[in-house]
């Protein structure tokens, strides 16, 4: 019954599909760009540097996308989070799929006691998810369609020297995992995907923590084409790579100063300076 009752994926299930992905002008979000393109979606890309995201657009026409748009700006400006969905709804009616990925500038190391950082974060990455999310509603629940939430380990298990980061991926988690329960009870068929992600090898993520981390991450490529399979598929939340992230969960509630311990002995501390 497991395996006959599990949908498989195809990629024609995004063919013609009106999809959203914010952070796209590098890392993942870029990669799930040409993912959608290669598809058949119509892809709306937004991120602060304009540049970029020109490029990301024109591969993906290249590539075979249905349209693609961009819009730029920095998301701790609500009404940025809020126009995106207006011009969304402006080029093409409606919407299928909202990707909420981008995040704001992040530092590995001891919590430096900066609270206004925290407060930037929490606009970035968690407050204009849900302004988004607010916005799209009525779209996605007129299409049947799938909100996206791109979040990590970080976000269901205390690791240190990302403790501002941490908290909004915790965040994230409360509000969406709630938000899902409401839809359910209302019978609303829009689809909440959390997705739980360990190391993935982007620029920015090599910059940040190649010296304290002991194995290379895993390819971004993969990571987005997985993140966008698992909202096709509506499912509940995906573990990105799936044994690193999962059994980790797994030990949490029943372990989780041997799960602490464990964390702290994959790291590099050592080389992990106060600045
Ligand atoms: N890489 C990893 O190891 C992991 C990543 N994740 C999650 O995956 C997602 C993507 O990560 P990754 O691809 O590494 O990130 P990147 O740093 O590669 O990309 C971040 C994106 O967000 C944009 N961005 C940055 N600041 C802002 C801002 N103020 N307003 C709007 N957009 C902004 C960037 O573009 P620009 O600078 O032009 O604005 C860029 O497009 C994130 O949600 C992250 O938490 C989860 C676990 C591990
Ligand atoms: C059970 C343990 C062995 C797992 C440890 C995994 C840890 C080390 C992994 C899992 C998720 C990872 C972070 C992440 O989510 C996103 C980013 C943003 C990027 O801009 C900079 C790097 C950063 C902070 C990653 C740092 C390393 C993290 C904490």
């Amino acid at each position: 019954f497991y395996f006959y009752s599990k949908e498989d994926f195809k990629p024609e299930m995004l063919k013609g599909k009106r999809v959203i992905v914010t952070g796209a002008s590098t890392g993942i979000g870029e990669q799930m760009a040409y993912h959608l393109a290669r598809m058949g979606a119509h892809v709306l890309i937004t991120a602060r540097t304009e540049a970029k995201l020109q490029k990301v657009v024109s591969q993906c026409l290249g590539l075979g996308a249905a349209s693609a748009h961009y819009m730029n700006g920095s998301m701790e400006d609500m009404a940025l989070a809020e126009d995106v969905v207006k011009e969304a709804k402006r080029l093409w009616g409606g919407l299928d799929m909202l990707i909420l990925n981008h995040i704001g500038y992040t530092y590995f190391n001891y919590f430096d006691g900066d609270i206004e950082h925290i407060r930037k974060l929490l606009e970035i990455n968690f407050l204009s998810y849900v302004a988004m999310t607010v916005s799209a509603l009525p779209m996605l629940k007129e299409s049947g369609g799938s909100i996206l939430v791109v979040s990590s380990t970080a976000g269901k298990i205390g690791i240190p020297f990302v403790a501002p980061y941490s908290a909004t991926k915790f965040a994230l988690d409360g509000f969406f995992s709630s938000l899902r329960q409401e839809l359910i009870i209302e019978n609303i068929s829009v689809s909440i995907t959390l997705c739980i992600l360990g190391h993935i090898a982007t620029e920015t993520a090599e910059k940040t923590i190649s010296h304290v981390m002991q194995k290379p991450g895993a390819p971004k490529e993969e990571c987005a084409l997985e993140i966008i399979k698992s909202g096709a598929l509506r499912k509940r939340e995906l573990y990105y790579p799936y044994t690193t992230v999962r059994i980790p969960l797994l030990i949490r509630d029943w372990a989780p100063d041997f799960l602490d311990s464990l964390t702290r002995n994959r790291l590099n501390v050592e080389n992990v300076k106060r600045s």
